[in-house]
């Protein structure tokens, strides 16, 4: 029998809305994968031919652009930050909805005007997009790589402003920032593997479809 195909789906956040999608296109996980207790990484589900693998949101792009796993579940956020050519991203999930933007102290923003910069400071998770971002108006972003609570960095003086992902605003504001640009928003994708999309494509086109409908 073929190998199972792999789907790797993100351990945070977006797990909690993806869940109903994959039940939606008739992929159900095994119960071990909502046990708190379990430490198990890869899941049968009620489908013998797929299997689920749960990983960080960064990762997810790097199994399947490597082809570690065939399909995965990823947002356009990491899709933008790594630029992966193997990665196909043919469905727009319509979940993880929020923005990645820049943000500054309220008491700078007031009297900043982001049209003079000409170098700035920026604490992020994604120095790819950020320096692409400001490059594209002549100004050279310099980046401290950060994995979390970029929030924190102003106020502590590591980078005066930050590049984060938002969505209610409440991290900013509890952290006495605000948004003064929106680089993109951001949604989560279906991403596949571009050879196995061509080398299984009789398990994985019906697939794709089924998240196709399930989204429309
Ligand atoms: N506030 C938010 N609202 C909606 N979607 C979000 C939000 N924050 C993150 N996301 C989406 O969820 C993905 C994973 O983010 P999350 O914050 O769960 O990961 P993380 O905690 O940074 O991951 P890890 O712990 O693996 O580093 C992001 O890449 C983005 O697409
Ligand atoms: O605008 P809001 O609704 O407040 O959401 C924004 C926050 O959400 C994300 O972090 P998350 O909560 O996933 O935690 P993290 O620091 O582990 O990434 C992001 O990094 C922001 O900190």
């Amino acid at each position: 029998m073929q190998e199972p195909l792999i789907l790797a789906v993100p351990k945070g956040r977006i797990l909690d809305e993806a869940l109903p999608l994959l039940a939606a296109v008739g992929i159900v996980p095994e119960p071990a994968f909502s046990d708190p207790n379990s430490r198990a990484l890869r899941f049968r589900t009620n489908n013998a031919a797929i299997d689920l693998i749960r990983v960080r949101a960064f990762d997810v792009a790097t199994f399947v652009a490597h082809g570690a796993a065939q399909l995965g579940i990823v947002g356009s956020d990491v899709l933008a930050e790594f630029d992966y050519s193997e990665l196909y991203a043919p469905v727009d999930l319509g979940i993880g909805h929020c923005r990645i933007s820049v943000a500054e102290p309220a008491d700078l923003a007031a009297k900043d005007d982001p049209r003079g910069w000409s170098h700035v400071r920026i604490a992020t998770k994604y120095p790819h997009i950020t320096r692409a971002h400001f490059e594209a108006r002549g100004v050279q972003a310099e980046c401290v790589k950060l994995n979390g609570a970029m929030e924190l960095a102003p106020v502590l003086g590591l980078a005066p402003r930050i590049v984060d992902l938002v969505s209610s605003g409440k991290t900013l504001k509890e952290n006495g920032l605000v948004e003064v640009e929106v680089i993109a928003q951001v949604t989560s994708r279906l991403v596949v593997n571009r050879a196995a999309f061509k080398m299984r494509a009789s398990e994985v086109v019906p697939l794709v479809d089924g998240f196709r409908k399930a989204v429309a």
